[in-house]
């Protein structure tokens, strides 16, 4: 999937701003950016859901919106809100799903059956969704989306609500589908989640601020992380944060993490740090990545 200056206008605010993006076919790609940022909007333009102020979109080598109902057949979309019928059980809403997309009888029953199974889904198969927690709903929303088999799965923050074993399975289900060819556009806020993928895209103010492999994204970060430890840290944040030479400090555990871009910072912290209490360079996380992506937005 490409997009080239895609934009999008909801009267004065520019919540897409001319972005450019380029999916590889198998790839888990990530989708990050502060809430508001602009991801969902460009999302329902890349699914023809709604219309582009500006900017083109080729999805699986086709123009959207121009053949977006073709496109639909070949895209799985799985939305922030549950796009599942409460008052039917879970085969009754995978049933309607395939009969829309004018699935046969046969087929019908054979996917059911495969997702229902691949999802560990069958003891669930004849409740009504209703009920049902918002991890369980989020487990469906996602079978429901690959019933057809798309060839390109976009999930709009898939495991929101979800608990930590499932999220586990849920990814363990994108990298398999992945493997299968799939392509996987997944937006999240969860870095952790940033981490696994393999290429991240990063927006903010609905603007591309960082696009790249993980790796690579890690290795071109203009700052230094530095880790600030051995004793009482909280007191030391408002202190470091008032340095020229930081940009950005906050406490992970018994440990402070601190983005620089100057050299000197180091020096200008060992001279305000108390005895006892170290600072050391360290590797950049995704986390570090997406603090200085977007920490212009916050300044502003
Ligand atoms: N239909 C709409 N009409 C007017 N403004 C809208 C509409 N949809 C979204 N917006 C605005 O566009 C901006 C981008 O919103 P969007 O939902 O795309 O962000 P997001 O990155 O998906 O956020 P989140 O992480 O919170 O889901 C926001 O300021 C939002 O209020």
């Amino acid at each position: 999937m490409t997009v080239e200056g895609l934009t999008k206008q909801f009267g004065a605010l520019t919540a897409v701003d001319g972005i450019d993006m380029s999916i590889r076919r198998g790839q888990v790609h990530g989708f990050l950016g502060p809430n508001g940022s602009g991801k969902t909007t460009a999302i329902r333009m890349m699914c023809g859901l709604m219309q582009a102020s500006r900017g083109n979109i080729s999805v699986l080598g086709m123009p959207v919106p121009e053949q977006a109902a073709i496109v639909r057949r070949h895209v799985g979309y799985m939305t922030q809100r549950f796009s599942l019928y409460e008052d039917m059980t879970v085969r009754e809403n995978m049933r309607f799903l395939c009969q829309v997309h004018g699935m046969k009888r046969q087929r019908r029953r054979e996917r059911i059956s495969e997702v229902l199974e691949q999802f560990n889904l069958e003891p669930l198969t004849h409740q009504r969704v209703g009920p049902m927690s918002g991890g369980q709903k989020r487990r469906i929303a996602l079978a429901a989306a690959v019933l057809t088999q798309p060839e390109l799965l976009i999930l709009d923050e898939p495991t929101s609500e979800v608990d930590p074993n499932t999220r586990r399975e849920m990814w363990e289900h994108f990298f398999n589908l992945a493997q299968q060819g799939t392509t996987l556009l997944v937006s999240t806020h969860l870095m952790d989640e940033a981490e696994r993928c393999h290429h991240l895209t990063i927006m903010n103010q609905g603007r591309i601020v960082a696009d790249g492999a993980v790796m690579a994204l890690k290795q071109s970060l203009p700052n230094q992380v530095l880790e600030v430890k051995g004793g009482e840290v909280t007191p030391m944040v408002p202190v470091l944060a008032a340095l020229d030479s930081v940009s950005h400090v906050s406490q992970v555990g018994i440990a402070l993490r601190v983005l620089s871009t100057k050299n000197s910072a180091r020096h200008d912290i060992l001279e305000v740090l108390p005895s006892g209490m170290s600072v050391e360079p360290v590797a950049a996380s995704i986390e570090d990545v997406f603090v200085q992506a977007t920490s212009e937005g916050r300044r502003a």
